[in-house]
């Protein structure tokens, strides 16, 4: 078979790159001693990577491995048949022991090899003798019977195929090897120019945690691992897909849709240094390395397979997570304080989703407020009632004046605020909640005295009808901040007639109608602009006594009302602001309209 395009196709489609070789490689030498060990349960298993480089021809890599090697029957069967593998069993579910199953992991010695060397002999039947198999990406290959006697096992002899050379670098292979084998179980090591290094290494989470200096030592593995600081390290576990670990709390906030990228293993054996799919989406906060013993990896062997033994995993190590902030928060409270100050979002994240946790975590929450962000305990502390304006838009409309009014009042417009209010008010009989709006804030306002009424009726009437056409109405009042010259606010109504309108400003022709149609049948509602009678430039406009002034100040402290709540400006008002400004201009260089 001509193997050229099939291997193209795994190098460039299948596996992230020729370096898997390395992976592959590793996984048989690991499975050859899983399967020796099946006959020999005492056998010691071990990989030797030998990397021999010379001056005068390119440099060979033996990978050597003490398994159970292959008769001459099974090389036949399985290195010189693609897609055959030992390692699937009799019945039809396999064996959970290896790590390889597709039958294809040796072919990925070709993306940085023309030929593969293989010497084997086999641990089955007394006095075997070894076997050589030739492998070309041509397809063609050959098999010679040994003369010489070889140690039970398989050796692999490569040598770089032109432009790979790069992927024999000794460095190179070390890193490979450590990334991918330092988990494993055999005793694997690399030589070159009579350097020997051991690669293995003891899992770092297998320890107890409690102890501080474990805990210490398991925080600056994370960091060496992720190139990060962390804030706090924790175990995972989950019985489905067989999994153990650790989590790294981020020491950063994160933003609630992102994704952290995991570091996981199958078997012992790197998988993935990139995987988002072992934690559930709200746990966007922490970091994790994992070993899993049952989940099933996909053909690339660099992600699992989506099915329900990830989806239960992703839940149990969810419920790990879970249990870790819930316990802080019972036994640690000001340790849960200092997190909740970096992940807050995360938390409330989890709060929103799990009645258990909202309970416990909803007094700790930090919420923007108009008296400043405080904890919805504290907040509750001081207001039996909890009012929340749902949306940040109409946070900044009412806050510079709930804030001078002395009135507590939530912005809930952040991811899960609403949501997690709504809740508490269900779950809690004593959780009162007040949506509020900038209409309620008005019905707060101090009313003119009569004589105050008496005088400024003429001009509140006059600035009225400037604003009709505005479709807002006008009232003046006294409120706090005074040196707030007005406020606009609006009902749900007006808001939609404004969007409306706004729509409207850049449509044209059908489209334009059929939003017109939208509010054709609607009650007209008007917005209000409460002019602040204890602002003294709204009193000087008062008693300007001159009715053009009045009208030009009238729009422009309403423009300024719609900048300041944050409102887009219609085109109209747009017209209005520039007209504005240059009338002023004008004046102010003394123009010819300056009269
Ligand atoms: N070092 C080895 N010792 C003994 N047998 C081996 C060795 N390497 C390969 N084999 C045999 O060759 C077969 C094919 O190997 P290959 O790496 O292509 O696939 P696999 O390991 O079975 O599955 P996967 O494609 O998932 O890696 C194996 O099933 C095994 O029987």
């Amino acid at each position: 078979m001509e193997l050229r395009g099939l291997i193209e196709l795994l190098s460039q489609h299948l596996y992230s790159g020729p370096h898997v070789f390395i992976r592959e490689l590793l996984q048989n030498g690991v499975d050859a001693i899983q399967a020796r060990r099946q006959i020999e349960p005492k056998h010691e298993g071990a990989i030797e990577i030998e990397v021999v480089t010379s001056e005068e021809s390119d440099p060979t890599i033996i990978f050597q491995d003490n398994g159970v090697g292959l008769t001459e029957a099974e090389v036949q069967q399985f290195l010189a048949t693609i897609g055959q593998s030992s390692k699937r069993g009799e019945a039809t579910s396999r064996p959970d022991d290896f790590l390889g199953q597709f039958g294809i992991g040796l072919l990925s010695c070709f993306t940085v090899s023309d030929e593969i060397i293989v010497l084997t002999r086999s641990a089955k039947g007394e006095n075997q003798p070894g076997f050589e198999w030739r492998g070309s990406t041509d397809g063609t290959y050959s098999v010679r019977k040994l003369t010489e006697m070889i140690p039970i096992g398989t050796q692999v002899f490569l040598q770089p195929s032109t432009g790979y050379e790069d992927y024999f670098e000794l460095q190179r292979i070390l890193k490979l090897t450590r990334d991918y084998g330092s988990l494993l179980q055999p005793k694997i090591s690399l030589t070159s120019n009579g350097k020997t290094d051991v690669i293995n290494a003891k899992s770092p989470w297998q320890q107890d945690l409690t102890n501080p200096q474990v805990r210490e030592n398991l925080l600056a593995y994370g960091t060496e691992v992720f190139d990060r600081n962390f804030l706090d390290v924790f175990p995972l576990h989950s019985t489905s897909g067989g999994v153990t670990g650790v989590a790294y709390v981020l020491s950063e906030a994160v933003h609630a849709g992102s994704s952290q990228p995991h570091r996981v293993y199958l078997k012992n054996m790197l998988l993935s240094t990139k995987s988002h799919d072992v934690l559930p989406e709200w746990a966007f906060f922490v970091q994790c390395i994992v070993n899993a013993t049952q989940l099933h990896p996909t053909a690339s062997r660099e992600s699992f397979y989506d099915d329900t033994v990830l989806e239960r995993t992703r839940d149990e190590l969810g419920d790990c997570l879970r249990r870790y902030l819930v316990e802080m928060a019972q036994t640690q409270p000001r340790r849960f304080e200092q997190l909740i100050a970096v992940h807050h979002l995360a938390v409330k994240a989890l709060a929103a989703d799990d009645d258990e946790c909202l309970e416990l975590f909803a007094d700790l929450l930090p919420f923007q407020t108009s008296l400043g962000t405080m904890t919805l305990g504290e907040f509750r502390k001081q207001n039996p009632v909890v009012r929340y304006v749902p949306s940040c838009d109409q946070f900044r409309q009412i806050a510079q004046v709930a804030a001078s009014e002395s009135l507590a009042v939530i912005n809930a417009g952040y991811v899960y605020d609403v949501d997690i209010l709504t809740r508490l008010s269900r779950i809690r009989p004593d959780f009162t909640l007040e949506e509020f709006d900038a209409v309620q804030l008005a019905d707060r306002f101090e009313q003119l005295s009569q004589r105050e009424r008496e005088e400024t009726l003429e001009f509140e009437r006059l600035a009225d009808l400037t604003l009709q056409r505005f479709k807002c109405a006008v009232e003046i009042a006294k409120f706090l901040p005074s040196d707030l010259p007005s406020l606009y606010v609006t009902d749900g109504n007006a808001d939609f007639f404004r969007s409306v309108e706004q729509a409207q400003d850049v449509t044209e022709g059908v489209w334009s109608d059929m939003l017109g149609d939208l509010t054709r049948d609607a009650p007209s509602s008007y917005a209000r602009l409460y002019l602040n009678y204890s602002n003294s430039l709204i009193q000087r406009i008062c008693q300007l006594g001159q009715a053009e002034g009045q009208r030009r100040s009238v729009e422009m402290v309403y423009i300024q009302a719609l900048l300041l709540g944050h409102f887009p400006l219609k085109k109209s008002e747009i017209k209005l602001l520039n007209e504005g400004l240059l009338g002023l201009l004008d004046w102010a260089v003394g123009g010819q309209n300056n009269d």
